[in-house]
């Protein structure tokens, strides 16, 4: 049986149940087995066909049959909203949170570090931390926010989705469509990332312009899960977030029972050592928009509402060029994270796990160590390898949560003090 369906974007047909899908219409008036037919629309019933994403469900159940819901008590750190006041305009870094003590699942192992736009504004992007050490047993989650971008860094991840199971490790990323229920199993016992909650258009690969048809992240690498359900009647946990709050009912039933599913609207994965990275050969530091994986573009072309852009192992052969990031300031909003290794800009304190934030127009680089070594290394061929940066990068100004800014470290700034000044003829 297929595991996945390679793609990005594709249109799936899918059933785990041989006869589950109606052949030819989307809504039989009777569905094979008593399975109730749903629609889930992640864009406007008219958008455009090119930008179109909906996928139809059938379901041993109907989504609309459940209790009212309330509010959510568990998950302090997740969905805090953003820290009111004025934002100094200060450069901001994180170590890695700490594994939790108690028993803590997906859901309240969230931490919301970064937020901008409102998510009923339908644009704007939250950036989440998480760090869990049990599987959510008879509980999932949905997000009406926002799609959800997982980007693990220690620890595999089994998200057991609406529309079928999903495998990543570290290196690895998968994506939740805003709406599809899930939940979360931990096969190390403990596991720890990112996630970037996107409030905009959907992510989608970048044009490629000049570059061709083929390079960076190509479709074909992309991969959806076919269709898998569980038949469990027993009380199951909603938890939900909505318009910035987090929000529980209880089913007598799992939510994960659509039996077969049709569309194009749909949970992915995707292996980050397949990002056919582009880089100079010839001078210079190129912007880092070439690194680009996934895209959510604002109204403003070129101008996007979420960019994810990794730095990958990749060789350096730039002649009489400064080669790691430039100095610059930058109108877009930029949070890093580290999935493993060394980030080429920063030689201290920015560890796996950590994060940092460079807001608009704050000026950033290299640290004093990484412009030293740069700046006298001799050019050769250098290949930087065991290393996995990633940014989010916004149109959007970040607001930190008053947890991120209570939590920030004290001395960031330090990494950009002691330059030695230029010296005029
Ligand atoms: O600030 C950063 O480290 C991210 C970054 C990397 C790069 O190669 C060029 C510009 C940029 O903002
Ligand atoms: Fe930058």
């Amino acid at each position: 049986m297929t595991d996945y369906f390679p793609g990005f974007g594709n249109h799936v047909s899918t059933e785990a149940v041989p006869g589950a899908l109606p052949v030819g219409r989307n809504s039989p008036q009777r569905p094979a087995f008593g399975l109730y037919a749903e629609q889930l629309s992640g864009t406007a019933f008219t958008a455009p066909r090119h930008e179109n994403r909906r996928s139809w469900l059938y379901r041993l159940r109907p989504s609309a049959e459940h209790p009212p819901y309330t509010a959510y008590e568990g998950a302090k750190n997740f969905a805090l909203g953003r820290a009111h006041g004025p934002l100094a305009p200060n450069r901001l870094r994180w170590d890695p949170i700490p594994a939790p003590i108690e028993p803590t699942d997906l859901i309240d192992g969230m931490i919301t570090m970064l937020a901008n736009r409102d998510p009923a504004d339908l644009e704007g992007v939250a950036v989440h931390l998480y760090a869990a050490n049990k599987d959510m047993g008879a509980r999932a989650f949905v997000d009406a926010d926002g799609e959800l971008l997982f980007i693990p860094q220690a620890g595999r991840l089994q998200l057991l989705t609406e529309l079928g199971r999903i495998d990543i490790a570290p290196g690895q990323i998968a994506l939740i469509p805003r709406g599809v229920k899930f939940r979360a199993l931990l096969p190390d016992g403990e596991a720890h990332g990112y996630v970037a909650e996107n409030h905009g258009a959907l992510f989608r690969l970048p044009d490629l312009g000049p570059i061709g048809a083929n390079g960076l992240a190509n479709p074909r690498d992309f991969e959806t899960p076919a269709a898998w359900f569980e038949d469990r009647d027993e009380p199951f946990e909603i938890v939900q977030k909505s318009l910035g709050s987090l929000w529980t009912t209880t089913l007598d039933h799992s939510p994960l029972d659509v039996v077969a599913w049709h569309g194009n609207f749909a949970p992915w994965r995707y292996d980050l050592a397949r990002f056919n990275t582009i880089n100079t050969v010839s001078f210079d530091h190129p912007d880092p928009s070439i690194f680009t994986v996934l895209t959510s573009p604002s109204d403003v072309p070129g101008r996007a509402n979420a960019d994810f852009v990794i730095f990958p192992p990749r060789w350096m052969v730039a002649e009489d060029s400064f080669r790691p990031p430039w100095f610059h300031r930058n109108v877009m909003s930029e949070a890093m994270g580290l999935i493993h290794g060394a980030y080429d800009a920063k030689a201290e304190g920015f560890a796996p796990g950590g994060l940092s934030l460079h807001n608009l127009m704050s000026g950033h680089g290299p640290d004093v160590a990484s412009w030293e070594g740069a700046s006298n290394a001799d050019l050769k061929p250098h290949k930087i390898e065991g290393t996995m940066a990633f940014m989010i990068e916004t149109c959007w100004p970040y607001r930190p949560t008053a947890f991120a800014l209570e939590r920030a470290q004290p001395d960031y700034d330090a990494a950009w003090q002691g330059f030695p000044k230029a010296k005029l003829p």
